[in-house]
């Protein structure tokens, strides 16, 4: 099955099925949420399964060989005892084939579990609303995705190549020390449940604790985000020993968190190693009692040592993993709670592909607001023509970008219904709908890879010349056939060495290969030089021409040009028409242009 397949069943097997993993109403352990990942592997792992058979089966062979030991010992016949330490060898080296076999199929299959969840949570992710990530940390979202994921792999591969051999051999061993006296057994697991009370006691504190440190981590990983996203500004305000106070204490938080664990393994570990020595000295007092009554034979009592010894590892490996398991399973809550939240903006099952469209665009009716009873757009109407141009001008936070971002349905309206060429853009798939729409926005974000990469944006397969044709007509051609490389020069995250004009003209050289009907563009607010801002105008004039555009427009010669302007205030369109019309009125738009442009 090639990845997508195995993508599209995992998708459709965990539909609806994610519970918030931190509430504390938890009933059943967000594990559970990783069978339909571990039953995908269940070749893999009933390969592993079989390498784990062996491995116990070769362990219990071992300890009746050990058995046949003590007769020749006691009779000082060599010969027995090297033909007996011989076959032993020879068990020891299929137990260790064994162990390779279970050791390669359960790290293929945790590995793998790991690789489809961390998919799943991503593709989920990409799937949410803006909204989440505006108030999202970003070192948080990549730090569950990494290392909470990786956590979780290493416990799965735990649990098949450890957890699992270990239970079996405490199951099987005993019921083989039963088999020899069952007596000795008993003084044996004497402690056994206290123990398990023990164990599982701690296991449940550790999670707690675990959560916490991770959340902490993740707190770090946020913070570093930020900082060296922000790093300009942190040095432009002198902000660099704030900084380093926030990260220290947030450190040191995660210290006292992972303390705290560490802390309790500390005493647990010497606890249950008293009980284990307990019931050893008590296997020796209660075996000699049981040679001296005649109950069992000095051979069996060897047997019975041999054993209790290959107890001691799984019983130790047993609480070692149990404690993992509790500790990796604060990283399970964590990436499923980013799988229980669910996108608003939400493609309907039975969405059309929108159709080429001219680019004629109605709002009808449409109110909005980020959080209930505070409307941000309230009861808006508005009819474009296709290829026309609108302006949108108003105070800050008057609703300019809240409006356009209706229309690619980054989120939804309250009341109202938006269409385009007369089709409502809830009834179309999001893919059709928002590879139809252009954005240029304020701040160009450059994506790692090379300058046509970034131009050709979200295409894997894309034409040079077309490429080329765009910057061209973007003005970006001819400095980016100055750089050293060309179009194959690489740009960093946020394409740092660009100046904010090219970045510009990369955005714009991005909409004219997409080739939209319709385009938003929010113009930039930060001064450009005059040459700069000469190329963008006439590149974003190029752009512009036969689409319908909506523009956040803050340049008076971009308003002008325009073929009608809105004026925006808290939520309403207050004044409507061309540049001329408006300074007629004498009313809001002649102000603001008087204020702002004149
Ligand atoms: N994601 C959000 N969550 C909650 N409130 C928001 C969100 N985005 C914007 N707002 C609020 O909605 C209102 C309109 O914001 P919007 O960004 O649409 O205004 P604007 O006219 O584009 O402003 P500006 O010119 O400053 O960008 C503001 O009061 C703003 O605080």
């Amino acid at each position: 099955m090639n990845y997508s397949e195995t993508h599209q069943k995992l998708l459709a097997s965990n539909k609806g099925k994610y519970r918030c993993g931190l509430s504390s109403l938890k009933t059943r352990s967000n594990y559970w949420q990783l069978l339909p990942y571990i039953r995908l592997q269940w070749q893999t792992i009933a390969r592993g399964l079989i390498g784990i058979l062996g491995y116990v089966l070769a362990t219990l062979v071992l300890i009746n060989i050990a058995g046949k030991l003590a007769t020749p010992f006691a009779q000082g016949n060599v010969v027995a005892i090297a033909q007996i330490t011989g076959s032993c060898a020879l068990v020891f080296l299929v137990r260790g084939l064994f162990q390779s076999i279970q050791d390669m199929y359960m790290a293929k299959a945790a590995l793998r579990v790991a690789f489809h969840l961390r998919q799943q949570v991503y593709t989920h992710l990409q799937k949410l609303n803006l909204s989440y990530f505006e108030t999202a940390k970003a070192g948080d979202l990549s730090y569950r995705l990494t290392e909470d994921v990786d956590r979780i792999g290493e416990v799965v591969n735990k649990v098949f190549h450890d957890f699992i051999p270990c239970i079996l051999q405490l199951l099987a061993i005993p019921i083989y020390m039963i088999y020899l006296n069952w007596q000795l057994t008993l003084a044996t697991v004497i402690v056994a449940p206290l123990m398990g009370i023990l164990v599982g006691w701690f296991g449940e504190r550790l999670r707690k604790y675990s959560l916490k440190s991770q959340n902490r981590v993740s707190g770090l990983s946020a913070i570093l985000s930020e900082v060296f996203n922000g790093i300009r500004l942190v040095q432009a305000f002198a902000a660099e020993n704030y900084e380093i106070a926030r990260f220290g204490h947030e450190a040191e938080r995660s210290l006292k968190a992972k303390y705290s664990a560490e802390r309790l393994k500390a005493i647990q570990i010497p606890i249950i190693g008293f009980l284990e020595a307990l019931s050893a000295l008590s296997l020796l007092i209660v075996g000699a009692w049981q040679i001296s009554q005649g109950n069992l034979t000095v051979a069996n009592f060897f047997s019975y040592l041999a054993a209790a010894a290959l107890l001691i590892d799984p019983i130790g490996h047993t609480t070692n993993n149990y404690n993992e398991f509790k500790q990796g399973e604060a990283s399970v809550d964590r990436v499923f709670e980013l799988m229980a939240i669910q996108p608003t903006v939400i493609e309907k099952i039975n969405a059309i592909a929108l159709p080429p469209v001219n680019g004629k665009v109605e709002y009808r009716h449409i109110s909005f607001a980020y959080k209930p009873g505070e409307p941000v757009l309230k009861d808006i109407s508005l009819l474009v023509s296709p290829g026309e141009a609108i302006a949108l001008v108003g105070a800050s936070g008057a609703g300019k970008t809240t409006f356009v971002n209706l229309l690619p349905r980054f989120y939804d309206p309250e009341v109202g219904q938006i269409f385009i060429d007369g089709v409502d853009i809830r009834d179309v798939k999001l893919h059709s709908l928002r590879r139809q729409i252009g954005i240029v926005p304020q701040e160009t974000i450059m994506f790692s890879g090379t300058i046509a990469q970034n131009i050709a944006f979200g295409q894997d397969v894309f034409d040079m010349e077309a490429v080329k044709e765009a910057a061209k007509i973007a003005n970006a051609h001819q400095f980016i056939s100055q750089l050293p490389e060309g179009y194959q020069t690489w740009v960093g995250e946020r394409g740092v060495n660009l100046s904010g004009g090219q970045r510009q003209r990369i955005a714009i050289a991005r909409a004219v290969l997409l080739n939209p009907q319709i385009l938003i563009l929010d113009e930039a607010t930060s001064a450009l030089d005059s040459e700069s801002e000469a190329l963008v105008q006439e590149a974003l004039e190029r752009l512009m021409e036969k689409r319908t555009v909506f523009i956040i427009a803050h340049r008076l010669s971009t308003v002008r040009r325009c073929d009608r302007i809105l004026v925006l205030e808290q939520g309403q369109i207050v004044e409507s028409g061309t540049h001329e019309e408006l300074l007629a009125l004498e009313r809001r738009y002649a102000r603001f242009y008087a204020q702002q442009f004149s």
